[in-house]
Formats: C-alpha cells, sequence, structure tokens
C-alpha cells in the first residue's frame, strides 16, 4: 500500500478517510447528521452520479458547498431524495477530507488548474508497445504526475502481440516501476485481465493513455458488463457510451479475498499540464536522491551546476541511471510541441 506520509503539507490531504468515507472526527458535530455516505462515480455538468448505499443516485451540490469542486473519487455526504428514482435529485452537503488529488494544470482551452480525480491509490499509464508506438516523454509526464500527486505509478503495457516490451521497459528499469504486459486475445480470455486485476485489488487506479493504446479493451475487460453499476450513467446521461469529459469510476469486480477495488477511466486526461509540480515532490519517489538533495542549494531544479546530486552520486550514494532518469523526469515540465 501506498505511504500517506508524503504530503501533509497540504492542507486538502490528510488522513485517509475510511473504506466507506469517514465522518470528521471534530468536536462540532457534523450539520447534516442524517446524511448517508457516498462515492462519486462520474461528473457531468454539475451532475454527480454517486453510490450511496448501493445505488446510483444523481445529486447536484448544495448551495452551501460554494465554489469547491466535487470530483470523481471523493466521499461526500449526500441528503434529499436517496431512492435513485428516474428525475430525483439528492443534495451533496459535505465532501470529506482527501487522501490524495490528481491534478490538471491550466492550458489553453482551460485557464483553471482542476483536481480531477480524488483519492486514488495508483496510476496506470497505459501504453500500447506498437501501433500508435510508445511515446516515452508522454510516458514520463504521467510519471511526474503520479509522482507529484503521491500515487504509486503502474506501467500497463498493451499489445504485445504486436511488439515486445524488452526495449521499453530497459528504459524505465532504472525507476523500479511495476508494470504489466498485456494482449487482447489474453485479455478477452486468458490470464492477463486476472493479472492486471490482481496489482489493483483494494485500491483506487485511474487509467491514463492516449487514443488508440486500448484503453478501452483494457478497462472491458477488467469489469465485465454486469459489474458496471455504472450502466445507469448511461441512463443519467442519457447517451449510449460515456463520453463526457469527466472521468467514471468502475468497480473491480469482488475477489474471493473479499478486497475490491476501482478503476476509474479517464476519457479526458490523455497528459497532464505539469506547470504546478514541484521538484521538491518528485524527488520523494527517489529516496536514495532525496537525502542527497538536502545539499543542494534552496529551489534547485536538479539541473544546475551547483546542484549537489552529482556528487552525491560520484560518492556512490545512488546509481548515475537514477539521477538520469530523475532528470529526465523533471525536465519534461517544459513544455514542448506535441505534448
Ligand atoms: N493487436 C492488438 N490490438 C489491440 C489490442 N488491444 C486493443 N487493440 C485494438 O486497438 C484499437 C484501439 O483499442 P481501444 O481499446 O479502442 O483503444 P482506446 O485506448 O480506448 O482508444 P480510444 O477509444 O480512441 O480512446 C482497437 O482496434 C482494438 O481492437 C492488443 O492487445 N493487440
Ligand atoms: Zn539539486
Amino acid at each position: 500500500m501506498r505511504r500517506y506520509g508524503k504530503h501533509t503539507d497540504e492542507d486538502d490531504i490528510r488522513v485517509r478517510p475510511s473504506r466507506h468515507g469517514s465522518r470528521p472526527r471534530t468536536h462540532t458535530r457534523p450539520k447534516h447528521e442524517d446524511a448517508a455516505e457516498g462515492l462519486v462515480l462520474t461528473v457531468d455538468r454539475g451532475r454527480m452520479t454517486c453510490l450511496v448505499e448501493g445505488r446510483t443516485v444523481t445529486a447536484m451540490k448544495a448551495r452551501e458547498l460554494g465554489r469547491k469542486a466535487v470530483v470523481v473519487g471523493d466521499h461526500v455526504a449526500v441528503v434529499g431524495d436517496l431512492s435513485g428514482a428516474k428525475d430525483t435529485l439528492a443534495r451533496i452537503v459535505r465532501v470529506e477530507e482527501r487522501s490524495s488529488v490528481l491534478r490538471r494544470t491550466a492550458d489553453d482551452n482551460d485557464p483553471y488548474e482542476r483536481v480531477i480525480v480524488a483519492n486514488a491509490d495508483q496510476l496506470a499509464i497505459v501504453t500500447a508497445l506498437a501501433d500508435p508506438e510508445p511515446r516515452p516523454r508522454l510516458i514520463d509526464r504521467c510519471l511526474v504526475a503520479a509522482f507529484d500527486a503521491g500515487l504509486e505509478p503502474l506501467l500497463v503495457l498493451t499489445k504485445s502481440d504486436l511488439a515486445p516490451a524488452g526495449p521499453l521497459l530497459e528504459t524505465y528499469a532504472p525507476l523500479g516501476l511495476r508494470y504489466v504486459v498485456t494482449r487482447r486475445d489474453e485479455l478477452d480470455e486468458g490470464a492477463d485481465a486476472d493479472a492486471v486485476r490482481e496489482l489493483m485489488r483494494g485500491q483506487v487506479t485511474v487509467c491514463v493513455g492516449h487514443s488508440g493504446v486500448g484503453k478501452t479493451t483494457l478497462v472491458n475487460a477488467l469489469v465485465p458488463r454486469r459489474q458496471r453499476a455504472t450502466g445507469d450513467v448511461n441512463a443519467v446521461t442519457g447517451r449510449g457510451r460515456h463520453t463526457t469529459t469527466s472521468a467514471l469510476a468502475l468497480p473491480l469486480p469482488p475477489s474471493t479475498t473479499g478486497e475490491d477495488g476501482w478503476v476509474i477511466d479517464t476519457p479526458g486526461v490523455r497528459s497532464f499540464g505539469l506547470n504546478h509540480i514541484q521538484p521538491s515532490r518528485v524527488i520523494q519517489a527517489f529516496p536514495d536522491l532525496a537525502e542527497g538533495a538536502e545539499g543542494c542549494p534552496r529551489g534547485c531544479g536538479h539541473n544546475e551546476p551547483d546542484c549537489a546530486l552529482d556528487a552525491w552520486v560520484a560518492e556512490g550514494h545512488a546509481e548515475p541511471a537514477r539521477l538520469h532518469s530523475l532528470r529526465r523526469l523533471l525536465a519534461t515540465r517544459e513544455r514542448r510541441e506535441g505534448d
């Protein structure tokens, strides 16, 4: 399991709520004591689809929440009509503290930095081994976003029937990433879906990947149709397919060990703006280098001549390949054509 202590400096991240959401442990009693706990599965034009007591309930933000965003993965308190019946609308009166936030930086079309998913544990970076060709720079940018958000990255390398995984894995070997290699026929009938689910058990996993890499094929294999509680989402949005830009949380089928898990599909997230990233947070994912960075000048980007990491590596405290990988990741913060 991941460590939650990483970002204690962030005021929107404190302890992880219990599995079913939690009531704040404050001395003042919460205003809506009768509220039910809900999990936000998707958001569409201000309407949240929430899982409340096993039912999907459509809700909107109560006025008292003001401008606070409610995002997929949020644990919320819901009041009002919780029947889930057609045309009913409940109200979200509270958003519980988030254990993690995955952000997207402002881009040309959207001037605001936004939280896109709350409370995730890992980021599955879905990349095809061919058709389309892997884009290492995009993988690197996803890795930086994951490290910054405190999510464990997981490489999912698809279409292994078309090309071997070896060369790509070599590039990432110094990072010691967890990975899984899949191919369509093995996802449908074989062992690959089980192998991926095994890495997602008991976790909330956000899937990202650009168009055509086989993300839909993957998610469909992980979550059989009957498990898609959000089949109702289509009824709610009136669309045959989930085509909003919001993420969509889907429950993994229950395992024999009783551990569940969620996979969050993100049709709108193909890359991340990385303007908000702080090198000091990314370097936390490199414990062998983090210590050496204590000797760096304030605000070091770890690419300057007076960066202490060169000496740290020369003294044998860490592998040169690790520093090389860290610097490559940090360098992806600069936007380039094609990002
Ligand atoms: N050869 C091969 N093709 C695959 C594999 N997985 C998926 N595909 C094919 O690749 C194409 C894209 O797959 P999708 O699952 O739709 O990919 P996606 O990432 O969801 O793409 P968008 O829907 O555009 O976002 C489809 O024609 C799939 O059948 C695989 O393991 N091997
Ligand atoms: Zn430095």
